[in-house]
């Protein structure tokens, strides 16, 4: 990645969450650039989950920016996130699941025919279209999405969060509780979102799908963003000791 040349798409400068006496946000600064995998690691409670959540717009940060674009916020409400480009993929909240793969990727924004009834058949194709851009293998694509695989669930998702105009996918441990072939469908997947031009950021415990997908790794210790490293500078176990303290940023 040439951070030199080209605009983040997302810069995230020095944001603070306190709850009570807990501050899961001590001033964390985040970039990602278009085309590009950014993974966030870091132990249990380190605020990973808080800082995507004020970038989905979930809740309001204390103090900071989050710069988009170029341009300045201090907070985003959801309505606002989806508008600038932010989608968290949740391969379950965001489905409706006795409804099928096109209804679900086009939801309330339907192509129409004379402007009264559904396209139904251009819905299908276009659904369709998508999935195939994604490299996502759909059997029957008139089955209902609660039929799915998780793998495909999220691929509808994310075909889902690109039709509503996503530029930067926000994936929280993807492939938690996945088997083989589903965890490998959705690396893919993650893989070709970065390959056409989205920005990704990618919550990750798992140091193989990490070190797999993502050319940058922000660790994150006790609320701030502690180091940044292309992960082809670094292995799995200088992350492992980033991660826990133990280790020194690689200069
Ligand atoms: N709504 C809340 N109310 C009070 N404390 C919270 C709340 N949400 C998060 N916290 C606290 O903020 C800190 C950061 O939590 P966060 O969920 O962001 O961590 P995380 O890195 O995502 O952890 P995990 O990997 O376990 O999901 C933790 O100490 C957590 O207990």
């Amino acid at each position: 990645m040439e951070e030199g040349k080209k605009q983040p798409f997302l810069q995230v400068k020095n944001v603070k969450k306190r709850y009570g006496r807990v501050e899961a946000l001590r001033g964390a600064d985040l970039e990602v650039y278009p085309g590009e995998i950014l993974a966030i690691v870091g132990d249990n409670g380190a605020g990973k989950t808080t800082l995507i959540k004020t970038l989905s717009g979930a809740i309001s940060p204390d103090s900071g920016e989050i710069m988009i674009e170029g341009k300045i916020y201090q907070e985003l409400n959801p309505r606002q996130a989806l508008d600038l480009g932010i989608s968290t993929v949740y391969q379950d909240l965001s489905l409706v699941n006795c409804r099928d793969i096109a209804t679900n990727i086009f939801l309330g924004r339907e192509p129409m025919r004379h402007n009264i009834f559904v396209n139904k058949r251009k819905m299908v194709a276009e659904a369709q279209e998508f999935l195939r851009q994604l490299g996502m293998k759909i059997p029957e694509i008139h089955a209902e999405v609660g039929q799915l695989s998780g793998g495909q669930r999220q691929g509808v998702a994310v075909a889902r969060a690109i039709r509503f105009g996503g530029k930067l996918l926000i994936f929280d441990e993807p492939t938690a509780a996945m088997g083989v072939q589903e965890t490998a469908a959705v690396l893919n997947l993650i893989r070709k979102l970065g390959q056409r031009g989205y920005a990704v950021i990618l919550i990750s415990h798992n140091m193989y799908e990490v070190f797999e997908l993502a050319q940058r790794i922000s660790v994150m210790r006790q609320g701030k963003v502690v180091a940044t490293v292309s992960t082809r500078d670094v292995t799995p176990r200088d992350v492992v000791a980033l991660i826990t303290g133990a280790g020194q940023i690689p200069s």
